[in-house]
């Protein structure tokens, strides 16, 4: 078998390694996604959380659907297959997802939906450890910005960050034509953290809007990468990536595929107007909280809420 051509595309960082913000900050600039390792998340959450998530959904609709959360436009339970459609898709997405927000009952967006102990008891763990490795990522990229090391992580506290489990199923032969598995966007959050899916798909826009490349994490590898947020704050200089997941070719779309991006919010009562950092741009963006921001967008992609 040939080796995945993927890695090419996106560098590989060692988060606990002395070289993290430099790496980091170089990474993002550039491709805008990196492998993240040595980063504290243990493969036996990884697989528990897989475990719970592929029973939930292999669950009957009606019985997924009892874990709808009205009013909290998705961040919290169950949203069903046509739930979202990325800005400018023509179609919605080929997936179902059930999202966890901050395991603090007193979150903001309320507090999480648990189908089952078991559920709970697998998900927690992997919640609270990318929750960790997501802050000391922030850290990188404040130290790489010239900022004191705790400016991001500090914002991050007590922020909406959302671990998102998705399913995408067999590709359905009644599927509308332009209808992808999750069509192109760029994260609307700070830094988001994907623990490698069960199946490719992922692909990222190249910088110079020209390709398509696909990038697949290797066993023990995250991939991570900066949403709209972090670009908003920043004035640009870390930019976000337009990425998507497409249907597999062949026999390949009658498999299902899981993944769980982990995507990590600042409070919604940041300010997200762009800093003064050398090169920013703050006259391309715009000034407003995190939670304007994240309230504009899901309603946005929610167009049925
Ligand atoms: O499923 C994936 O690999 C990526 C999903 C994604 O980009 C998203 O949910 O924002
Ligand atoms: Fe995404």
């Amino acid at each position: 078998m040939s080796e995945p051509v993927a890695e090419e595309h996106v560098s590989t960082v060692r988060l606990r390694g002395a070289d993290a913000p430099a790496a980091i900050g170089a990474a993002l600039r550039d491709a805008g996604f990196f492998n993240l390792v040595e980063h504290g998340v243990s493969d036996d959450l990884i697989r528990d959380a897989y475990a719970a998530a592929e029973s939930f959904f292999a669950q009957p609709e009606e019985e997924k659907r009892r874990f709808v959360a009205p009013g909290a436009l998705g961040q919290r339970g169950y949203t069903a297959t046509g739930g979202e459609r990325a800005a400018g898709a023509a179609a919605a997405d080929l997936k179902e997802f059930f999202q966890v927000g901050p395991l603090e009952d007193d979150s903001p967006g309320g507090p999480n939906i648990w189908p089952k102990d078991s559920f709970r008891d697998a998900i927690e763990p992997l919640y609270a450890a990318l929750r960790d490795a997501a802050s000391k990522v922030a850290s990188a990229v404040s130290v790489h910005l010239g900022l004191d090391p705790q400016f991001l992580p500090d914002r991050i506290v007590g922020g909406e960050s959302i671990l998102r489990l998705i399913h995408y199923p067999p590709v359905p032969d009644d599927a509308p034509p332009a209808a992808t598995r999750a069509a192109a966007h760029a994260d609307i959050n700070f830094l988001t953290l994907l623990v490698g899916a069960t199946a490719a798909g992922l692909e990222i826009r190249s910088r110079d809007d020209s390709r398509w490349l696909p990038v697949v994490a290797q066993p023990g590898q995250i991939v991570a990468d900066s949403g709209d947020m972090l670009q908003n704050l920043t004035g640009g200089v870390i930019r976000s990536t337009v990425h998507r997941v497409v249907n597999p070719p062949g026999e390949g779309a009658r498999q299902a595929r899981l993944s769980m991006p982990f995507f990590c919010h600042p409070r919604p009562d940041v300010d997200l107007t762009p800093l003064d950092l050398s090169g920013a741009r703050p006259d391309k963006y715009r000034s407003l909280t995190a939670g304007e921001f994240l309230h504009e967008r899901l309603t946005a992609i929610r167009p049925d809420d």
